[in-house]
């Protein structure tokens, strides 16, 4: 009889775990998916309704397929773990709550995959715990700070912080189009999946708005502290980002020792999802090689 492998769910994956490290002591989620000898961690961006499976849902099953366990942590601050108001860096605390994670899941080193606010605080743990990285995927982010090129905040990181002050399908639909490069591919299913996901935590959402406030830099640029991260790294970024500008990508590969850039073009904020097929297989080839 064949073994059949069901695909994972976001229900069948979804756990929680209390951590306890720094000044953190919360309750965070997580979705558990695969298995093997590596593990894959796969960090979100920071829109409203933001989850690990909306960002990553087209990404998880050729990296289990391929043998790796694949976790995707839920930030504080998002999805169904802990709320939280971030008055300093928001990369680094939630570096602090990946350690706290694997720390609780007993995984020494793993590879991790950051989209946006992923890729900072990616950064952030590589910089804080450099013996437990294997290798990098950042994907439109890795690093904060003022583009010398663009001006800031971009067009799409005004939606996405007017978004999170008046969270309506119509705002959605703004910040969203200006998030990829063809908004064709946007559904009316991605659209409640993400407006239901909104309005369901508006704790999450008042949170954002009261951590902007207390700390509108809540990215700091690591540009000067990229030399001291020796993990092997791939910078993925599209060409028509307006989030996250192309040259945050060329800062990161200019100041991290072991990287390398791909840039899809007509792409914008999110390459894993705009170019999933191709993203999966530039990943997997990055990871086993
Ligand atoms: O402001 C920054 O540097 C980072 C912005 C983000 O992290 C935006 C990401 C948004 C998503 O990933 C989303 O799914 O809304």
């Amino acid at each position: 009889m064949t073994a059949t492998t069901q695909a994972p769910t976001e229900a069948s994956t979804s756990k929680f775990v209390r951590i306890h490290e720094g000044d953190l002591d919360l309750q965070l989620h997580y979705n558990d998916c695969g298995a093997g000898a590596e593990t894959v961690v796969m960090l979100h961006g920071s829109g409203p309704g933001a989850s690990g499976w909306a960002n990553f849902n087209r990404n998880i099953e050729p990296l289990v397929a391929a043998g790796y366990r694949v976790i995707l942590m839920d930030c504080p601050g998002w999805s169904k773990s802990d709320p939280i108001v971030c008055n300093g860096s928001r990369s680094d605390l939630n570096a602090t709550a990946l350690k706290g994670l694997l720390d609780a899941l007993d995984l020494d080193r793993v590879h991790l995959i950051g989209n946006s606010m992923g890729g900072h605080s990616a950064v952030a743990f590589a910089l804080a715990n450099p013996a437990r990285v294997g290798k990098l995927v950042l994907m439109g982010g890795g690093t904060g700070g003022a583009s010398p090129f663009t001006p800031m905040p971009t067009e799409g990181i005004k939606l996405l912080q007017g978004l999170y002050r008046e969270p309506s399908i119509d705002n959605l639909k703004k910040m969203m189009e200006v998030f990829v490069f063809d908004s064709s591919e946007l559904t009316e299913e991605l659209f409640q999946a993400r407006l239901d996901n909104m309005l369901g935590r508006r704790d999450h959402l008042d949170n954002f708005v009261k951590s902007l406030a207390a700390n509108p830099k809540q990215f700091p640029d690591f540009s000067p502290r990229l030399g001291e991260i020796s993990a092997p790294t791939l910078i993925v970024w599209g060409s028509n980002d307006r989030f996250v500008p192309l040259d945050s990508g060329l800062r990161l590969l200019a100041g991290l020792p072991n990287a390398e850039l791909h840039v899809f073009n007509r792409c914008g904020h999110w390459a894993q999802w705009e170019h999933a097929d191709k993203f999966n297989r530039l990943v997997l080839d990055f990871l086993s090689h």
